[in-house]
């Protein structure tokens, strides 16, 4: 198979400790789903540069600071995907779905119960696991 790997920027939203989802349309891959706001990297686009094109189109963000934070490769049946995540802690604007997309913030427990794409599950593991040490330390 000759399936080439499709490199996403996904951002990690937070704001008062909690962390902005969208939930995809049913006509998207994994639609139906919620997921972290990004987009696909375009060809000669860092990842920093896709976050903030992504963030301003889906949900009229304006990206101030962001940090690298994991990569994902994940194989569907129909595709893989590399997710590049990065943790945005400092944007302008107020988001809202320029898709049509509902939004919602939840808390970093409450990330357990949510239906993501499968590709997530380590993501929300690793949130948790990160601001649990902050909180403890
Ligand atoms: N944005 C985003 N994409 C994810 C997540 N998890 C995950 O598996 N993906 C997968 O990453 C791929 C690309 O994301 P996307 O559909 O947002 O790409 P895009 O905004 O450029 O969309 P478009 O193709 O409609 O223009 C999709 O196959 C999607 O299922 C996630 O948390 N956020
Ligand atoms: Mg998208």
């Amino acid at each position: 198979m000759t399936s080439k790997i499709i490199h996403v920027a996904v951002g990690v939203i937070l704001r008062d400790q909690q962390i902005l989802l969208a939930l995809r349309s049913s006509k998207q891959h994994q639609g139906g789903k919620w997921e972290f706001p990004g987009g696909k990297v375009e060809d000669g686009e860092s990842v920093q540069q896709a976050l903030s094109r992504e963030l301003h189109e889906e949900v009229a963000i304006d990206v101030t600071h962001s940090q690298a934070f994991m990569q994902i490769e994940h194989a569907y049946p129909e595709k893989t995907v590399l997710l590049d995540i990065y943790l945005v802690s400092g944007f302008t604007g107020e988001p809202h779905g320029r898709e049509g997309q509902p939004l919602r913030w939840v808390t970093i427990a409450e990330l357990s119960n949510i239906d993501f794409p499968d590709a997530n599950q380590p993501i929300v593991e690793r949130i948790q696991q990160h601001f649990s040490k902050q909180q403890g330390s």
